[in-house]
């Protein structure tokens, strides 16, 4: 397998006598859109910091590229580009004329990058705009655009989400996804909206108060939903009589209420309806539950808050 993007080994991160990163050990591969979701104080923000070199690590190791970011951190860093505060830009100037300017500062960047990340995130014609004409969502383009001019194999964005209306996430979803394609880029993007990681992202790591709670891989695909395992309740007039059926059959299931519920992928929804049909059961509703995001992390956290 490819050495991931990224390494998280054991990180813990102590201030004074608190632990804000306990232990936390996570891999990103290329290509992959990562989130990192947690309530407000989960410990995001302190781990981009140690990710990008900002605040020292207490325990563990981050390696970004097969480089420790403690212990080699210029070989480290050189692969990163970052957007952790917003990004300054000339206002007055044009869009364009901003990222030539931010190349001449980065060395071998040559000129036909810069149209190569410009369309990258979609900015299209509007490059040639001055920047204090851009909404939020496009200047925000403009400074993925400028972290990206020097090739890094990992992009991190800190709550990117922020103050963009709902357009403005799935644009931000359509290019992270064609950076982190067409680039080979490793993308790790922070947030507490768990609506727009699951929009967003390929896999989300859950956090909270520091510690791993679980890292989900997201469904995008209606079709890979309904040919993947899930909980499938029917809803029959004879239970004990159902729950028979499936227990001949060698099915797993068990009592959802008044009604029946089984592991099945679609095929398997297909035949145990007909099982039961054929048992002269009577079955007045197939319902498939898809466990989103919000229900996973509340059933690993025992209900904590998060919006
Ligand atoms: N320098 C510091 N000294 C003491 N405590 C700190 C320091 N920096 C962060 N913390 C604490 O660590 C915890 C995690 O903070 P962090 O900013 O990483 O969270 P976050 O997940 O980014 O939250 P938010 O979404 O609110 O930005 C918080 O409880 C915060 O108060």
């Amino acid at each position: 397998m490819e050495q991931p993007i990224v390494q998280m080994l054991n990180v813990t991160k102590r201030i004074g006598k608190r632990t804000i990163i306990d232990h936390l050990s996570l891999d990103l591969p290329a290509g992959e859109v990562f989130g990192f979701l947690g309530p407000n104080g989960a410990g995001k923000t302190t781990m981009i910091r140690m990710m990008v070199g900002l605040i020292s690590i207490t325990g563990g190791e981050i390696k970004i590229d097969g480089h420790s970011i403690s212990k080699q951190f210029e070989k480290a860093i050189r692969h990163v580009g970052a957007i952790v505060e917003n990004p300054e830009m000339y206002k007055y100037m044009t869009g364009y004329q901003n990222l030539v300017h931010f190349a001449r500062m980065v060395p071998g960047v040559e000129h036909s990058r810069i149209q190569e990340v410009t369309e990258l995130v979609g900015l299209g014609s509007r490059i040639n705009d001055k920047v204090n004409t851009y909404s939020l969502g496009m200047r925000q383009r403009l400074g993925v655009a400028q972290a990206i001019l020097h090739r890094p194999k990992l992009l991190i964005l800190d709550e990117p989400t922020n103050g963009l209306d709902p357009m403005g996430i799935r644009e931000l979803r359509d290019y992270l996804q064609r950076l982190a394609k067409q680039e080979g880029l490793a993308i790790f993007v922070s947030s507490h909206l768990l609506a727009e990681m699951e929009l967003m992202c390929d896999r989300v790591a859950i956090i909270q108060q520091g510690k791993l709670v679980e890292v989900v891989k997201v469904e995008k695909n209606r079709e890979s939903e309904r040919t993947a395992t899930q909980r499938v309740v029917f809803e029959v007039d004879d239970l004990e009589a159902a729950l028979a059926v499936a227990a001949t059959e060698g099915i797993a299931g068990g009592r959802a209420g008044r009604a029946i519920a089984i592991g099945a992928d679609k095929e398997a929804v297909a035949i145990f309806n007909a099982k039961l049909v054929a048992a002269g059961i009577k079955v007045y509703g197939i319902q498939a539950q898809h466990q989103s995001l919000e229900d996973r992390f509340l059933e690993k956290t025992g209900g904590g808050h998060i919006v």
